[in-house]
């Protein structure tokens, strides 16, 4: 959808992506900036990462991965936050990232890639996912 600030489609879409798409998906793989668009939140917590989590569980995705977020002390290191939904249990977990000092078009699709092809090898498994990051 976009990065910091930018979204790559028009805006227009938003409500779109809010209202129709979002209920569609099973797995949605926001960065902290799209999870805070399509919720209408404003995360500057880990408490407010798991409550916009909640919202987008809420509107039908069972897992909900927020790539990665500005939440992290260390300037080294990227966090992101991964939560699954599964027969009413919900699990979440802390990913960290060795961040390098670059900027990447694509990674957020390539990630989204890359987990979801494992997801469908471990459907149960954040624990192993999480190494994914
Ligand atoms: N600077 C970076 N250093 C290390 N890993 C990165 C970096 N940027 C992205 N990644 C990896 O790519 C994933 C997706 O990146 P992210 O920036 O959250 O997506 P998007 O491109 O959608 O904003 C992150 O979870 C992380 O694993
Ligand atoms: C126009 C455009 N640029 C860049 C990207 C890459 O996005 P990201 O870096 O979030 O994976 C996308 C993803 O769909 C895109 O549509």
């Amino acid at each position: 959808m976009g990065d910091d600030g930018v979204m790559y489609a028009p805006k227009e879409v938003l409500p779109a992506y809010k209202e129709k798409i979002v209920p569609l998906a099973d797995i949605i793989l926001p960065n902290q900036w799209e999870a805070e668009l399509l919720t209408d939140t404003t995360i500057t917590t880990e408490s407010d990462v798991l409550t916009t989590i909640n919202l987008l569980h809420e509107r039908g995705p069972h897992t909900v991965v927020l790539t990665s977020s500005n939440l992290s002390t260390d300037p080294n290191v990227l966090t992101g936050y991964a939560s699954c939904v599964k027969d009413g249990k919900k699990t979440c977990v802390k990913m960290a990232v060795d961040k390098l000092d670059a900027m990447f078009i694509g990674a957020g699709d390539l990630f989204a890639a890359l987990w979801i092809a494992w997801q469908d090898k471990h459907p149960d498994d954040l624990e192993v996912l999480k190494l994914l990051a």
